[in-house]
């Protein structure tokens, strides 16, 4: 029982009450830095408490939000609650998982798994909203045996931990959560639930996932966590929203802090998500002497092309909405092609809802609002006269196009053509004029299409004029429709 409990009995009670930021970051270094491996149950549950008590109840009366020397006050964790609630957690592994039913000690197994994900499945509340903010941690598993689809993944490693066993660790996708596990971490394994009313996996291997090509499963490119990647994502997984509308300052500036500290030691390098939500808390408080927020947004995006084959969309999607909020439009429009060129790589499915939302809002709401804006503007070096924008532009609605090309489920409908004729038709024909497509043929040679200056668009006669009437834009959606399907849009552009 003593070794197990080595991730306790190393911290020395000394260093509790953990009364602010610094005494938690102390507590994480000296986790993140001890020669065995750091102990997720004892972290999990300490951020868990902090995060509870400064944005569930608030039960505490909130002490002057900062002592004399601006740290942010935090509620005092006390050694006792921790211990009670470490052991709990102890208690109900070991009691549930007899292991040598399950042979070898060295790797775990399937078995041993979907056993470890049974004991926390079959512990949950029977029906509780799975959505809710701060059902991430194992607090919220020991106080009120509730996780979310995170959480229960979360709660098997660490639990896995717990028995011994060194070899099964989080494997992360953008929108889902399984393990890894066996000889050189080859074995996968579906822990947890995903999306609403989709039947759960749990114990069958990934596999048809990645050969389906859907986004969930990022085509086999998931983030492989080492532990202290499994604390990055903990502490990524914190929320410090109070409510809709607002946050926890406390509990931002300690997530901050933390994963500066992950930082420093390398564990965020193969990890863009993390380097994202970082960026997005330097956005709002920036750190001195810190890189600036933008260069995060980018190492973000320069991990995920160096370590996961660019297979990945989030890292575009928090650069884009970086730029967009700071009105640096042709940049953002630049994000959202990139974007847009991951995803053609995939064929949605059903479990892709979250990406196709991230793209609908981009196409239907973002460059919408940043057209009418710049409409109104009367600069020369306007969008409108950029051709870089309108080939920015194309490469996104052309990565949806082929997005949906081969997919089981279609993404293109009527809603997303009006914004994107009406986008379209704000450039002029003469700045289209100076956008050369080349098209990668099939042996991989170029061709340069036809030069876009002589696209005539249908309903019009010398394709120098633009879209007039009502009939030129559904014209225009009829030809796009049947573009979209063999998507040689070239043959629609030149309208051979
Ligand atoms: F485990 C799951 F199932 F929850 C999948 C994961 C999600 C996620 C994450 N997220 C999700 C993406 N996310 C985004 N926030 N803004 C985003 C962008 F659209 F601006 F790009 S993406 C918040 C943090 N941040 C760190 N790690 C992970 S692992």
């Amino acid at each position: 029982l003593n070794c197990d409990m080595a991730g306790f009995r190393e911290v020395d009670r000394r260093q509790f009450p953990l009364q602010d930021i610094p005494a938690i970051v102390r507590l994480f270094k000296q986790q993140l830095e001890s020669v065995s491996e750091p102990d997720l149950a004892l972290l999990s549950i300490v951020v868990g408490a902090i995060e509870n008590s400064l944005t569930c109840n608030r039960t505490i009366t909130v002490q002057k939000e900062t002592d004399t020397f601006g740290e942010a006050k935090l509620p005092a964790i006390e050694y006792h609650i921790t211990e009670a609630l470490y052991t709990k957690f102890h208690a109900i592994i070991k009691g549930a998982v007899d292991l040598s039913q399950y042979g070898s000690k060295k790797f775990a197994s399937r078995e041993l798994i979907k056993k470890v994900s049974d004991v926390i499945w079959n512990s949950l509340t029977r029906s509780y909203y799975k959505d809710r903010a701060h059902l991430q941690s194992l607090y919220s598993y020991l106080t009120g045996n509730k996780l979310d689809c995170f959480g229960v993944a979360f709660a098997v490693v660490a639990g896995c931990q717990v028995l011994g066993f060194r070899d099964v660790h989080l494997a992360l996708s953008e929108d889902h959560a399984w393990v890894v596990f066996g000889e050189g971490g080859k074995e996968t394994a579906e822990v947890t639930w995903h999306g609403k009313g989709n039947e759960d996996k749990r114990g069958q291997p990934i596999g048809p996932g990645v050969v389906s090509k859907s986004w969930l499963y990022v085509n086999g490119c998931p983030v492989i966590c080492t532990r202290p990647m499994e604390v990055a994502a903990l502490v990524s997984a914190i929320n410090p929203s109070l409510n809709a509308t607002s946050e926890a300052m406390e509990v931002a500036l300690l997530q901050q802090e933390l994963l500066w500290l992950l930082y420093d030691l390398g564990h965020l390098s193969h990890y863009p998500m993390a380097i994202g939500n970082l960026s997005d808390l330097e956005e709002v408080s920036p750190s001195p002497g810190r890189p600036p927020c933008a260069a995060l947004f980018q190492e973000a995006a320069t991990s995920a092309r160096t370590y996961y084959r660019n297979q990945h969309v989030y890292p575009y999607t928090y650069q884009g909405g970086y730029f967009y909020r700071h009105k640096l439009y042709k940049e953002a429009f630049e994000s959202w092609a990139n974007a847009a060129d991951v995803i053609r790589l995939y064929n949605y499915s059903r479990d892709d809802e979250e990406i196709y939302k991230e793209f609908l809002e981009i196409a239907n709401e973002l460059i919408p609002h940043i057209m009418k804006v710049v409409s109104s503007g009367h600069s020369a070096r306007s969008i409108l006269k950029d051709p870089e924008c309108f080939a920015y532009l194309l490469r996104f609605y052309d990565g949806i196009c082929q997005w949906e090309e081969g997919s089981p489920t279609p993404v293109l409908h009527i809603g997303w053509a009006k914004p994107l004729v009406n986008t379209i038709s704000k450039f002029d024909a003469d700045v289209r004029a100076q956008v050369v497509i080349i098209c990668q043929n099939e042996d991989g040679t170029e061709s340069t299409g036809e030069n876009v200056s002589d696209t005539t668009v249908p309903g019009t006669t010398d394709g120098k004029s633009k879209l007039k009437s009502e009939d030129d834009v559904n014209a225009v959606i009829a030809a796009l429709d049947e573009a979209s399907d063999d998507c040689d849009k070239q043959k629609y552009l030149s309208n051979e």
